[in-house]
Order: C-alpha cells, then sequence, then structure tokens
C-alpha cells in the first residue's frame, strides 16, 4: 500500500492539482478487476478506450485514476501523456521493484523463445536457483502454474507475477519477451541481467507492418539493458551472430555482447555436429573450454537453442560442464517435435510451427530422416499476418508429399477466407483443403502409408481451437491419438 502522491513522483511528468491523497491497494486496467482502493488506469486499447470505464471503475471502488486526459469523475484523476508508459513505471514502483532482486533473462525473437526458456530453466535449477518462468504456456514458480492471457504480460500484472516470485523465494527467472510487449512498452521499468535473441523472420506484420519495424521492436529489448538499478551488475546481451540481424541488433546496445553461433564467429560454439532422427549431439565451445552435449531435440535448430541457454547462463556464471549436462538431460518441450506414438505403422509429430521460417526448418529436419512419405496438416491463425498464409503453405508444398490445408485459430475471420489466402501460395495438386481441423487429422491418419510422417503444425502445446471469439476445447495430440486408435484398428 502507498499513497497515491507518493506513487506518482516516480513519473517524469504528470498534471495533478487535486489536493486528496488516496491510499492505493491495488492496481488495475480493467475495470471489470477493480476493487475497493485499487488505481485503475485507462488504456486506449485497440478494440475500445479504457477511459470509457472509468465511472465503471469508480463504481467498482476506484480511488483514483490515471488518464490521458481529464474526466468527469468523482475520485481524483492524474493527467499523463502516455497512460500505458505511466502504468509501466507505477507497476514497478507499486510492488518494490521486484527485477532488482531477481537474476532476470529475456528471450526475444521469432521462433524459439519458449523452448530456450525452457532449456534455461533447466539449467538454471540443475544448478540449484530456485526459478521462475514466464511465457507462452504459462507463468511457473514453485511448482505452480498459472494460466498466461499473453506470451509477455501487460507491465501490471508482469510486475506482480516477479513480487510473487519474490514473496516465494525465487532467485531467478527467464522470460519470453514479445515485440508485441517490446513495441507496447510492456517491459518498460524491467531489469534484465541477460537478454536474449534468438533470430528474426517474418512473423506479425500486421503489427509491425515491415520487416525493419519488427527488427527494431525486438531491438529495444537490447537497448533497455543496462538502464535499470543493477549498479554492481553489468548486463549482457547474448546473440545469434549466425543471423541476418545480428549486425542490427548489436548496434541497438551499449551492454557487452556474448555472442554464439555455428557458422560464424561466435563466442560460444557448437562444433562436431551430429545429427540423428531422435536429437543432436556436440561440442559447446567458449574460450578454450569444451563440454559434449548429446540433446533429445532434433534438428539444427535445436542446437541454435541449446547455445542461445548455454550462452545465457554461462553468462549467469553456471560453469560450461554443469550447462552440458543440463542440455543431455532434458527430454523436450510440449508441443515442440512432440511425437504421438502408440505403435502405429507410421509417425505423428506435432509441433507449433505457425512461421513460414519454422515450418521450413521443422520440415526439413524431418526431412533428413524420413524414410517414407511426408504429409503435412497445416494452417494459419485469424486476425494475425495475413502475408505469411500463402508463404506457409508454399513451404509445406514444397517440403512435402501431400498437404492437408485446415484451420488454426480462425478467431474472428472467415476460415474459408485464411485457407484461400493459403492456396495462393500452391503450385501444384498435391493438396486437400479440410476446414474442420479434426477432420483434417483424421484423413491424414486414414491415408497414411507405412514409415510416412505426418507432421501437424501450428498449435503445438495449445489445448484449444478460438473460433470466433470462443474458446473451444482441442489438442492436436488427443485428436490424433484418437485418430490413430480409431482409424488404425
Ligand atoms: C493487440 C494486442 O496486443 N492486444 C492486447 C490489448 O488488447 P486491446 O488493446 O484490444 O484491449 P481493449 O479490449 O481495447 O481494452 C482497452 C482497455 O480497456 C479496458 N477495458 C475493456 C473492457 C471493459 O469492460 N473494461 C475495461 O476496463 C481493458 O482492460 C484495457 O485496459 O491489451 C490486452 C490486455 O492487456 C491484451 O491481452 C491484448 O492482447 C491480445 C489478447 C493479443 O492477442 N495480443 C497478441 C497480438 C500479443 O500480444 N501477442 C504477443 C505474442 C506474440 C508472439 O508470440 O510473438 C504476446 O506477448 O502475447
Ligand atoms: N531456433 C529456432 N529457429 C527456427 N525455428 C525454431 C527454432 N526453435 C523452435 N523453432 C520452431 O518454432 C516453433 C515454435 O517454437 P517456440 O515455441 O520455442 O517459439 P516462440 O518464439 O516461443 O514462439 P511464440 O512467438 O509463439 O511465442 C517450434 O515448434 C519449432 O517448429
Ligand atoms: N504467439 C503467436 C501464436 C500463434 C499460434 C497459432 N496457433 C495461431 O493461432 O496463429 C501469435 O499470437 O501470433
Ligand atoms: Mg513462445
Amino acid at each position: 500500500m502507498i499513497s497515491l502522491t507518493t506513487l506518482i513522483n516516480k513519473l517524469p511528468s504528470y498534471n495533478y492539482l487535486d489536493t486528496q491523497d488516496p491510499i492505493i491497494k491495488d492496481l488495475q486496467m480493467d475495470s471489470r478487476e477493480v476493487t475497493e482502493g485499487s488505481l485503475f488506469f485507462c488504456i486506449p486499447g485497440f478494440t475500445v478506450d479504457g477511459h470509457d470505464f472509468a465511472h465503471q471503475a469508480v463504481g467498482n471502488g476506484a480511488v483514483a485514476i490515471i488518464a490521458e486526459r481529464e474526466l468527469d469523475v468523482s475520485v481524483p484523476v492524474v493527467v499523463v501523456k502516455d497512460a500505458k508508459k505511466a502504468m509501466a513505471i507505477l507497476s514497478a514502483r507499486f510492488y518494490n521493484y521486484p527485477t532488482n532482486k531477481l537474476h532476470l533473462i529475456g528471450v526475444t525473437g521469432t521462433n524459439g523463445k519458449t523452448t530456450v526458456t525452457h532449456l534455461i530453466e533447466k539449467i538454471l535449477s540443475d544448478a540449484g536457483k530456485n526459478t521462475g518462468l514466464i511465457g507462452t504456456m504459462y507463468v511457473k514458480y514453485n511448482k505452480q502454474i498459472e494460466d498466461a492471457k499473453n506470451t509477455t504480460p501487460e507491465s501490471l500484472v508482469l510486475q506482480k507475477n516477479f513480487s510473487k516470485m519474490v514473496e516465494n523465494g525465487v532467485e531467478a527467472v527467464t522470460m519470453e519477451v514479445s515485440s508485441h510487449a517490446l513495441q507496447l512498452g510492456r517491459v518498460h521499468g524491467t531489469h534484465f541481467d541477460v537478454a536474449v535473441f534468438t533470430n528474426l523472420s517474418q512473423d506479425h506484420l500486421d503489427f509491425h507492418e515491415t520487416m525493419e519495424k519488427y527488427a527494431q521492436a525486438k531491438g529495444l529489448l537490447f537497448a533497455q539493458l543496462g538502464n535499470g538499478y543493477h549498479e554492481n551488475n553489468q548486463p549482457i546481451a547474448v546473440l545469434n551472430v549466425d543471423d541476418h540481424y545480428y549486425k542490427m541488433i548489436s548496434t541497438m546496445t551499449a551492454a557487452p555482447i556474448l555472442s554464439y553461433g555455428i557458422n560464424g564467429e561466435g563466442d560460444m560454439k557448437a562444433t562436431n555436429i551430429n545429427l540423428n532422427e531422435k536429437g543432436v549431439s556436440f561440442q559447446l565451445n567458449i574460450g578454450n573450454e569444451t563440454a559434449k552435449v548429446s540433446m533429445k531435440m532434433a534438428g539444427t535448430f535445436s542446437i541454435y537453442n541449446a547455445l542461445a541457454a548455454a550462452a545465457a547462463t554461462y553468462a549467469s556464471g553456471i560453469p560450461l560442464e554443469a550447462i552440458a549436462h543440463s542440455l543431455s538431460q532434458v527430454k523436450g518441450v510440449s508441443g515442440r517435435f512432440e511425437r504421438v506414438e502408440l505403435n502405429q505403422p507410421f509417425h505423428v509429430i506435432v509441433d507449433y510451427a505457425h512461421t513460414p521460417d519454422s515450418l521450413e526448418n521443422v520440415l526439413e529436419t524431418i526431412r533428413e530422416f524420413a524414410k517414407g512419405k511426408i504429409s503435412v496438416v497445416v494452417g494459419c491463425g485469424g486476425d494475425r499476418d495475413k502475408t505469411k498464409r500463402p508463404k506457409m503453405a508454399a513451404i509445406a508444398e514444397s517440403l512435402s508429399d501431400f498437404v492437408y490445408l485446415t484451420s488454426d485459430n480462425p478467431r474472428t475471420e472467415a476460415p474459408e477466407a485464411i485457407l484461400r489466402q493459403m492456396e495462393e501460395g500452391m503450385k501444384g495438386s498435391n493438396y486437400q483443403v479440410i476446414i474442420n481441423r479434426k477432420d483434417a487429422i483424421y484423413e491424414a491418419v486414414r491415408r497414411a502409408e507405412k514409415d510416412e510422417v505426418i507432421l501437424i503444425a501450428g498449435k503445438g502445446h495449445e489445448t484449444y481451437q478460438t473460433i470466433g471469439t470462443v474458446n473451444h476445447h482441442f489438442d492436436d495430440r488427443l485428436v490424433a491419438k484418437e485418430a490413430v486408435k480409431e482409424c488404425r484398428n
């Protein structure tokens, strides 16, 4: 609890002429969540304007409001230029700057964030650290799991999570930092000790418009490194030297860089690489130190993910040998290259590839070891980047023998329209459009030949399908299992 004027003192500028100084017991940006004593932030959104809910917030017990204009309400209003930015600054202050008390590793990039954060979490917890994780799948600490609405939560949710982690004795946190979060200031006021860049390829152009602007947004994580409170602790940027955007990102940070790579001049390097059907093995090198890794995660991209996690944890003081040992124990990440095995005479792999680059990587990995045909069940999400639709379809077609184009999460778009845009990328006729995802999976399973590999792409760990604004229970892995049981017995 803190008084309004003590709290807003932290803002660089604001307009507050009222003499009242209510005690703030909670922070809220959603009028429906407001309880007695809350400070309510009016956020202009993409759908509605939070200013329109100020009365409702007051009705529910808000004792003060942060807004971008004066409002006719019965409680004090603090006027700021950017309510979202103010919310980030005040959330960090309200929860007593929790990231000062945590070792925080942020991971950004188009693909691999969830995977890399899980690898980092494994390495840190094996090293005896009490860990927390924030990302696409959940917020996790003390063996508790909470559902996540966003990959990177809004600042007030984020700071509250950090604060709960501090209270629970968490020492080190690894989190995914999405480009939306960076662009929308969700991590403003969060202080990272290590920031990791995985890679950059096309996604989210509906939001960022161009690759240049998308890269700039990713770069914000590295630009904000070091403007924090860790006076004795120099933050480090961990960057993929083999990625096309390495140079650009490296110019955006003042922090020292620890680079990693396979082809380039990385500080942390993988050599003596061996790829096999079930995983990868390689030698990890930094300076004069080396250690052997043998991982049950397939594909060259998994080596990049391992290198990113290794460099981030090495920068956090974990010895190389311990890192290599932990990586070798990892069994995989839910919904990423996850096999559905019921002793059927063909293979089913469920994977979260939902971008052109990830689909290409996963299919190339499958092609290296497939003994039979390859088929792909794939769709594209609605209300998201439309330009990736024909590209993903074209990649699926060129790297497989047959494609089932189907729905992902159509959200508020017509599934038929999304599928028509995907079809524009198809050159030949080795494909079938089956709008219903369950039907598409069943058809792929029914028609599978011996040794065929069916890749079910796009939804990975998701346990729902969003049609309109409703989430229906749907799990590719369970549907594939049912299909194998029903169709092949
Ligand atoms: C485009 C985008 O980022 N949208 C986010 C945004 O929603 P919005 O702007 O539509 O919010 P809004 O409904 O207009 O509401 C505006 C304000 O009015 C308030 N309100 C609204 C209704 C009401 O009755 N009372 C009330 O007070 C809302 O709480 C909010 O403060 O603010 C919401 C609240 O924090 C977010 O949950 C929501 O994320 C949506 C769910 C989303 O899908 N975002 C995606 C694009 C996203 O951010 N993805 C990245 C990951 C991408 C990746 O993996 O690479 C992520 O970090 O999740
Ligand atoms: N380093 C990588 N390079 C390219 N593709 C990758 C890489 N790592 C994982 N992938 C592919 O991307 C998919 C998503 O991986 P992951 O969930 O780790 O990424 P993410 O960045 O967290 O995605 P999101 O943006 O949805 O949060 C995986 O299922 C796999 O197909
Ligand atoms: N974080 C990504 C997840 C995409 C997952 C895919 N299943 C889809 O719905 O497009 C996004 O919000 O764009
Ligand atoms: Mg993720």
